[in-house]
Parts: C-alpha cells; sequence; structure tokens
C-alpha cells in the first residue's frame, strides 16, 4: 500500500515536473522569438495553445530564421493588412513550409506542419515546435560565439525519450571544459545520424547526467522562485552542473564524460567552446585512446596465451612430479636409514664421524673428490693416476667445500648441548696440515673477530644461552684451555706459558686430569672471547710450506660444566674441544730446524691416537693410552663414558690425495670404535646422600678392619710365640692342619670352631715388587679374590710379620679389600708391618686369582681367615659392596673393561702346587714339624697325606683320587 503511494506520488511529481519543464521551455523560446522578432502578442509563460496559435501562421517562425539566416526564406506571407481579406490557412501554410526547408537546410530539428493545427495538439506535438525554436536560439548563440556557423546543436529536453535522441558523434563535444559542454551530449544529428559510434560508456553517462539534471530541476523546483526562471538558462544549468558536480559522487562521472572538464568544473559559466581544434584533438585523444585499448587487447591475448602456455607447463611438472616423488621417497628412505644408524651407533656408543672438505685453494689444482652423497659417502680417486680405484668411504656427515661455519655447528648442536644434561663430550678436529682443523675450531685464520666464529666460541655461547634458559638450574661453568707441544702440556690460560709445564696426574677413576691448569669461570660469552683470544696469542704455530699459519701444538679447550637444581640433583660434566696439529709430510712441509723437532712431535703422538684408535677398533685388551700424553688426556673421550666426534679434515687437492687417503682411512677406523651407551653424571640428592653415606661407611669399616686385623696380628704374633713354646709342653700328636679349600666351608664345619686354637692367616703378596713398588693408596679399589686356601703356617711363627701390609684374604669367594687410609697405611709402616720383600713362602698361596683394577696401589691388605668374625665382616662387606656396586659402579660398567685392559693385572696364583720350589717345601715342613713336634715326612710323601701322617699307599690312592690343580707348576715359577 504503502508502495503504492510511493509510487503514484512519485509519478505525480514526475508529471508536474514534466509540465514545468515544458512551461520553462516554452517560456524560453518564446522569450527567443520576442527578442528576435520583437513583441508578437505573448505572455512569459504561454499555454501549449497560446504557444501554438501565435506561431500558426508561420510569420514570426519566417522571421527568426530570417534574422538568424538572411534570406533562407525569400517569400513571407505576412499577416494581410486591417481593411483587406484576411490571408488563407494555405498562404500561412506556405510561410510554415519555407520555414521547416530552411530549417532542415540548416540540420536542425524540425516539425511536421500539421503539428501547428488545432486538432493535433497531443502531448509531443508543442514539444516538437518548441525544441525546434530553442535549436534555432542555440544556433543563433553558437554563431554569436564563433562567428561562423559551426556543427548545429541544439537544446533537447532531458524528458524527451532516449529513441528521439540522435548523437552527431563528430560534433559530440567529448571533454568540454565547461559545464554547459556536457549539455552537448545530448544533441541530436538533425540527419537522424545513428548513435551506433557513441560506447555504452557514453550512453551511461549520458543518463547519469540526465538524472542530475533531473534532480537539479526538482530541486531548483521546489526553491522556485522568479527569479530562478529570469535567469539566462545556460547560466542557470551551468550553476546547477557545477553544483552538482563538485559533490563527490559525481567525480567519476564528471571524469567519465570529461577528464579536462573535472579540471575545469569550478568554471560554470565559461561557454561552450566548439573549435574544430579542439575537437580534433579530442579525436586524437580518442584515437590514441582507442590505439592504446588495442594494445592492452594485443597485451591481454598475449597474457592469454602465456596463462596458456604456463598452464601446460604447470600441467608437464606435476606430470614429471610423479618421477620426482619416487625420488623424493628414495631420498626420504634414505635420510631414514641414516638417522636409524646415527641412533645405533648412538647406542652402541660409536665415535661418530664428520668429513669436512676445505675449498680448492689454488685454482689450478685438481680436486681428489669425485663424489659426495647426501647419504655421507665420498669417493675419492687420484686425479694424478685415473686408473687407480675409487676410494669409497661413509661417515655420519659429510661437508662440502662450500658449508659455512653455521651449518657445522648445527649439526654438532645436539651434541655440544648434552654437556649440560651431564655427558662428557669431546670433539676432535683430525687432519692433515692445513685442511681447515683450527678454521673449523676457531675460526678463519684462528681469528675470533670475524662473524665466521669457530665451534669453540659458538659452543659456549650455546651454553651460556642454555644456561641463562634453565632458569631452575645453577650452572657452574669454568674453562682450561691447554697445548701439547713437544709433549710437554702447557698451560694457554697461563700468563707466562713457557715456566707453565704441566703434569698429568692420574685421578681416583683412573683417568688422567690437569689439576695444575688455570682453571678459570666464565660468566658471559665476552669472557670466553678474551679467554680464547688469550689461548690462541699463547698457542704455538708457525709458517710452514703448506701453511701459512700452521698450529705446531694439539690444543685442548676443556669447558667444566657444573649444574644444581632447586631440588639439589647435581650434574657434572666436561667439554673437550681439540684441534689437533696436523700431520706433515716433512718433505712437503718442508720443515727444518725446531719447525722439524714440532712436526716429529706432531706426528708421534698422532701415531699413537692411531694405535689407540686401532686398539681400541680391534676390542684388544690393551688400549696404549701411556704412549703419548695425547692419549692420556685424551683417554676419558676415547675410552670413557663420552660422547665423542671427530672432524675429519681433508684438503682436496690432488697433491694431498695420500694424506687425504690416510685421513679418511683413520676416521673411518675411528668410527667403528664402540664406546657402549653414554651416560650422564647426573645424580638426584638422595642418591648423592646415599653415596655420602656409603663413603662414611666405608671408611669406618676400613678403619674396623684396620683394626681389627692389627689385633689379629698382634694375637697371632702371641699364639705362634705360644706355639714355639708348645712341643716341650704337650706330647706331639698327629694333626691335619691344611684345610683344603676351594670352598672356606670344607675346611671348616659349620657351627664348629676350628681345631686350632690359631686362626690360619696367610698373607697375600700382591704381584711381585715392581707392581708394589707403583702401588698408592687411593681411592677404593677393590681386589676380586676367587677362591683361597686357608692354611695354618707354621712360619708365621717364625716371621710373623713378614707380609703385613699386603691384602688380608678371607676365605669368601670374593672378598673386596680396602685400601687403607693414609694415615692408617703410615700407622701400619709403622707398627713394624712394611716388610714387603721379605715373604719366603709364597708356595703356600693357594687357588688365589686376584683381579685388580688398572690403578696400582701400595698397601694392600689381604687376610685370610676362618674365624666366625671374618665371616661376618665379610657378609658386611658384601652386602656393602653390592650396594655400593648398584649406586657406583651401575654407571661405571663401562669403564670397568677398559680399565680391565689397560692394565691386565689378572693374577693367578696357585698354591696348591705340589711342585713348589724347595725352599718353600723345606720351610713348611719345619713349620709343620714346629706345630706338631712330629719328624719330617719323607719326600715321597704327598702333602696331603704328609700331613694326615698317612701311608704312602694311601696318599697315592688319594693323588689318584684328587688330581692336582692344573698349571699350578708354572704359576707357582711365576711367584718365584
Ligand atoms: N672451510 C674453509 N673455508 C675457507 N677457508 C678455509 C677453510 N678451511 C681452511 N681454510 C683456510 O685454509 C688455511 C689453512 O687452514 P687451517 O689453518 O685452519 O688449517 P689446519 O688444519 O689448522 O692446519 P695446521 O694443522 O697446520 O694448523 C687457512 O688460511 C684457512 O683460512
Amino acid at each position: 500500500m504503502a508502495e503504492a503511494r510511493r509510487v503514484s506520488f512519485r509519478d505525480g511529481r514526475f508529471a508536474s515536473r514534466k509540465t514545468e519543464e515544458a512551461a520553462w521551455r516554452r517560456h524560453q523560446a518564446a522569450a527567443w522569438l520576442e527578442s528576435m522578432v520583437g513583441p508578437f502578442g505573448l505572455t512569459h509563460c504561454p499555454s501549449e495553445q497560446e504557444f501554438v496559435a501565435a506561431l500558426r501562421n508561420g510569420i514570426v517562425l519566417c522571421k527568426a530564421i530570417n534574422k538568424i539566416q538572411p534570406g533562407v526564406v525569400p517569400k513571407v506571407v505576412a499577416n494581410a493588412p486591417c481593411d483587406s481579406q484576411p490571408s488563407t490557412a494555405f498562404q500561412y501554410f506556405e510561410n510554415i513550409r519555407n520555414f521547416l526547408v530552411a530549417v532542415q537546410a540548416l540540420k536542425l530539428p524540425s516539425f511536421e506542419a500539421s503539428d501547428l493545427e488545432k486538432d493535433n495538439l497531443d502531448a509531443g506535438s508543442v514539444g516538437k515546435i518548441v525544441d525546434c525554436v530553442n535549436s534555432l536560439k542555440s544556433y543563433q548563440e553558437r554563431k554569436k560565439c564563433s562567428g561562423t556557423y559551426g556543427p548545429v546543436k541544439y537544446m533537447k529536453s532531458p524528458l524527451a525519450p532516449r529513441s528521439a535522441i540522435h548523437v552527431q558523434s563528430e560534433n559530440v563535444t567529448l571533454g568540454s571544459s565547461t559545464p554547459q559542454k556536457c549539455l552537448d551530449l545530448t544533441e541530436i544529428d538533425a540527419e537522424g545520424q545513428s548513435s551506433q559510434n557513441v560506447g555504452p560508456n557514453m550512453e551511461e553517462a549520458i543518463g547519469k547526467l540526465q538524472r542530475i539534471i533531473l534532480d537539479c530541476m526538482i530541486s531548483c523546483k521546489e526553491n522556485l522562485n522568479q527569479d530562478v526562471l529570469k535567469k539566462d538558462p545556460v547560466t542557470l544549468v551551468g550553476t546547477i552542473l557545477s553544483n552538482q558536480l563538485e559533490k563527490e559522487q559525481f567525480k567519476p562521472l564528471l571524469q567519465l564524460i570529461s577528464p579536462e572538464g573535472a579540471a575545469t568544473k569550478n568554471e560554470p559559466n565559461q561557454h561552450i567552446e566548439c573549435s574544430n581544434s579542439q575537437n580534433e584533438n579530442r579525436l586524437r585523444l580518442l584515437e590514441a585512446q582507442e590505439s592504446e585499448l588495442l594494445e592492452l587487447k594485443t597485451m591481454f591475448q598475449e597474457v592469454k596465451v602465456d596463462f596458456r602456455s604456463l598452464q601446460t607447463q604447470f600441467q608437464d611438472d606435476i606430470t614429471e612430479l610423479g618421477i620426482s616423488k619416487a625420488a623424493l621417497g628414495y631420498n626420504q628412505a634414505v635420510k631414514e636409514n641414516r638417522n636409524l644408524y646415527n641412533m645405533l651407533q648412538e647406542v652402541r656408543g660409536n665415535i661418530r664421524v664428520f668429513c669436512r672438505i676445505r675449498p680448492l685453494m689454488n685454482s689450478k689444482s685438481i680436486s681428489s673428490i669425485e663424489h659426495v652423497g647426501n647419504d655421507g659417502s665420498i669417493m675419492v680417486c687420484d686425479p694424478y693416476k685415473p686408473q687407480t680405484t675409487r676410494k669409497i668411504f661413509q661417515f655420519n656427515q659429510i661437508f662440502g667445500p662450500t658449508t659455512t661455519q653455521d651449518e657445522i655447528y648445527r649439526e654438532t648442536q645436539s651434541l655440544i648441548r648434552s654437556v649440560m644434561d651431564g655427558y662428557n663430550v669431546c670433539i676432535l678436529a683430525y687432519g692433515q696440515t692445513g685442511s681447515g682443523k683450527t678454521h673449523t675450531m676457531c675460526g678463519p685464520s684462528g681469528g675470533l673477530s670475524s662473524n665466521d666464529l669457530g665451534i669453540n666460541y659458538m659452543a659456549l655461547n650455546d651454553l651460556f644461552t642454555i644456561s641463562t634458559s634453565r632458569e631452575d638450574v645453577k650452572y657452574d661453568i669454568r674453562v682450561q684451555m691447554v697445548e701439547i707441544y713437544n709433549e710437554q702440556v702447557r698451560d694457554l690460560l697461563s700468563e707466562d706459558t713457557s715456566s707453565t709445564k704441566l703434569d698429568i696426574r692420574s685421578s681416583s677413576n683412573g683417568l688422567f686430569n690437569l689439576p695444575d691448569a688455570k682453571m678459570c669461570p666464565v660468566q658471559s660469552p665476552s669472557d670466553v672471547m678474551t679467554l680464547m683470544l688469550l689461548g690462541e696469542k699463547h698457542r704455538a704455530s708457525g709458517p710452514t710450506a703448506m701453511n701459512n699459519r700452521s698450529s705446531r701444538s694439539h690444543s685442548i679447550l676443556t669447558v667444566h660444566v657444573n649444574g644444581k637444581d632447586i631440588s639439589g640433583n647435581v650434574s657434572c660434566s666436561c667439554l673437550h674441544l681439540v684441534d689437533l696439529a696436523g700431520s706433515e709430510r716433512v718433505d712437503r712441509s718442508e720443515a727444518t730446524g725446531d719447525r722439524l723437532k714440532e712436526a716429529q712431535h706432531i706426528n708421534k703422538s698422532l701415531s699413537c691416537l692411531g694405535d689407540v684408535i686401532t686398539a681400541l677398533a680391534q676390542k684388544n685388551s690393551h688400549i696404549p693410552y701411556r704412549n703419548s700424553k695425547l692419549t692420556q688426556l685424551l683417554q676419558s673421550s676415547l675410552g670413557g663414558n663420552a660422547k665423542t666426534l671427530m672432524l675429519a679434515h681433508i684438503s682436496p687437492e690432488g697433491e694431498s690425495y695420500v694424506e687425504t687417503l690416510s685421513t679418511l682411512k683413520f676416521a673411518q677406523r675411528a668410527s667403528t670404535v664402540e664406546l657402549g651407551t653414554a651416560h650422564a653424571n647426573k645424580e638426584s640428592n638422595d642418591i648423592r646422600e646415599l653415596k655420602e653415606q656409603v663413603e662414611t661407611l666405608k671408611k669406618a669399616l676400613a678403619t674396623k678392619e684396620f683394626e681389627r686385623s692389627s689385633l689379629k696380628l698382634k694375637e697371632n704374633t702371641v699364639t705362634s710365640e705360644r706355639t714355639k713354646q708348645l712341643p716341650q709342653r704337650t706330647p706331639p700328636r698327629p694333626r691335619r692342619l691344611s684345610l683344603e679349600t676351594t670352598s672356606s666351608e670344607k675346611g671348616s664345619i659349620p657351627g664348629k670352631p676350628p681345631k686350632s686354637p690359631v686362626s690360619a692367616m696367610t698373607f697375600n703378596r700382591d704381584h711381585g715388587t715392581a707392581r708394589d713398588k707403583e702401588c698408592r693408596i687411593d681411592g677404593f679399589n677393590r681386589t676380586k679374590i676367587h677362591g683361597s686356601v686357608i692354611q695354618m703356617s707354621p712360619t708365621l711363627s717364625e716371621e710373623p710379620v713378614g707380609h703385613e701390609n699386603e691384602k688380608i684374604v678371607t676365605t669368601d669367594d670374593m672378598v673386596t679389600s680396602y685400601q687403607l687410609p693414609p694415615d692408617g697405611y703410615n700407622q701400619y709402616k709403622q707398627s713394624g708391618l712394611d716388610t714387603l720383600q721379605r715373604t719366603p713362602c709364597r708356595s703356600r698361596y693357594m687357588g688365589v686369582q686376584v683381579s685388580q683394577t688398572e690403578e696400582p696401589s701400595d698397601a694392600k691388605l689381604d687376610k685370610t681367615t676362618t674365624s666366625s668374625v671374618a665371616k661376618r665382616g665379610s657378609h658386611l662387606r658384601r652386602s656393602i659392596q653390592s650396594s655400593i656396586g648398584k649406586l657406583i659402579h651401575g654407571s661405571e660398567r663401562r669403564n670397568t673393561p677398559h680399565s680391565a685392559q689397560a692394565t691386565p693385572a689378572k693374577i693367578t696364583t696357585n698354591a696348591n702346587n705340589d711342585g713348589a720350589s724347595p725352599i718353600t717345601t723345606n720351610a713348611r715342613l719345619r713349620r709343620r714339624q714346629s706345630l706338631t713336634g712330629l719328624p719330617p715326612p719323607s719326600t715321597t710323601m704327598s702333602r696331603r697325606s704328609s700331613l694326615g701322617g698317612k701311608s704312602d699307599s694311601s696318599s697315592s690312592d688319594r693323588k689318584a683320587k684328587t688330581p692336582p690343580l692344573m698349571n699350578s707348576a708354572a704359576k707357582a715359577k711365576r711367584w718365584l
């Protein structure tokens, strides 16, 4: 309903506007005719009838057109004078006809003569007459402006139907500099030229313009006053348009119609200019735009073609990708394989090996590197002997000549970072001289100022980053830097390096360290930088034919990291960053004098390193760590529980092929070394407390053992003295004194005290005087004793303190002897027990097999006793041992075989040897005689029979039943 009302209202308004506009146009036409021919009886606002009636005779029209174009209507039938007969309608028709011909000649819109008939005043007919008059008006104005008769234009009602609009394309004043010119868009070609040349944009613009004008008229009408109608219509429309076009929303329209118009819209009163030159300019502009459009079209076509070809290419690529997908899958599989292989190596604890190829320094050289695979393989060939077979090596990673320091560090980062988790890590740079070891570890030319920093600096920097990021753990980082120059260890962080020759000491865990080397705490990367610069400055280097700045020493940067978290858990680890001196062929390095000496030392120590690697790779029982200072210091990394990475460096020059091959072989061998799974040196608070308890208990136990053994010795001394006197008081009686024991229970019946009032004691010598001299008291070394023999020895009375500083061996199958504390040892010595060299009765030690750790030790005291007190003590020891073993040695399992290998000190003594030396036998007999009072048995008697006092035959029977132990003679010989 509301919509209908709105529509009817709108229609009503529109009709009313139309009427008003028609009236306004009539007024314009009438006003102009009046101005041309003088008053002819029309009012200012004539009605349609009035207007038509005034013009019906054609006289005014003919006069007006003759004013514009004189003589165009040569004969005008005028009104007859009042006294004469009035002119006929036919005569007037003549006027109209002549007028219309003249109008058509001027190419102005015309009308039909019948339009002036009374009866034909239908809608539109009067409008045509008005339009015709107004077009004459426009024509006349234009003529005034240009002085010539330009293209005929006329103003037409914007409300005229679109079909009636005929635009003469060449007359379109596109881009007129005045708003009025926009009106020219409505020009009609008098000859009815079609609007075929007008583009859709133009039509759209015209439509918009019509709407604008209509809106303006309506708004003007709403504020209509008489002054508006008095204004010059052109000025009026100009004003309207300029006002409207200033509005933002019409700017695009203005641009559309005329780019120039937009710039000049503020000149509302400017008259329409229709110069040919302007039109030509516009035409040229249009042409230019057209050609531009054509160009764009061509471009568009080209882009289309390109797009199609790209599409085809894309399709091809996709098809190709199908093939490369397989290749991608293969690469993926190779990568996964490598990861798995690396994991396996990690589990085994293999020494990881990366290989870095230095860029070719001499452009004339031919490279010996034939191929570098992304699976860590490398193929080399002697370029000067191409017929030789190619060699292929496989490593964990290969870095080509273009690899940057950052890339290398990224690959090692995870390893280095594990230091913060309590793992010991060692990174070794190995390779021939000039192959880039120092470049990798310390940066280019050993300098630290460059951006291309080496692993040493980046590693420490990274450790600091981690330490600051882990807020719950407090880290203490300390740095040591030493070099091994000419087989001497020198402190690089000490101001005077020449005077600081360091001694390598073995520590409680069997490894070597440098307690005297300066340990510098570092708080920040800048501290590290300062220290490294100092170390670099002090490091021995010199020019050789192979390298201008050749390192003449092995440098070892050790970073000690101690961490403690908020719950008291501690970790302790160290990172060794080793830049080895390069192996060199002295003929190539042209080393002489000091350089030659240095080269010899370097090559020797590297050869020792090679021996150690080979021994480890072959799982030899003996690893020759002690052969050089370098291998001693690297023992913990090569044979301990560290994660070790070797960075093998090679020079690609063909001239260095032999060295390259040697480096690759060495690295390959190193990669086969299995260290076992690395363990973190971490302890929880509980474990630490337990360990401390164990330590305290061990100390207490050792003290007790010492006290007890002292008491026993004293007791034994007294007893043996008494025994000496015994033969005089007690009649001699046969007595079995030897307690055969591969098991102690055999010798003593449980619950039954031994028959002898004296506990059998033997003192077990350690393995020869040479070894004994090396022994030291250090830590808690253990000795396992498998099987033991208990013998009552009469010599105890003779030589009661013959072997006091030896091990006290119990009858347990496996007994641990604890080292005495130094003060205990001194007491022990002072008490006169240190009579190591005076043991006459080695043959009495039977079936004692001793396995000891590599660490040599003095003052090991073993005690053999069958007493129940000793048994209880051994039980206590065993339980503590097992708990200590679980706590401590669980993580040291890896060290055990190596330590054992390092000092193959398995010594088997079998005292059950009848082939004992005559000295031992005599001594035994003497002891037995003194103990029992019996005469010495015949030499043909077996030991058992003699002890048992049995006949020869019985003894021989026994002998048959119990054959002597194997190798006894040989082992006895060892002891002699
Ligand atoms: N990856 C590399 N990129 C660019 N230059 C390198 C690279 N590796 C080494 N160099 C350059 O090669 C030369 C020798 O390198 P560097 O001194 O590190 O060898 P080196 O193996 O430590 O030798 P030496 O054992 O004699 O000390 C230096 O000038 C170094 O800058």
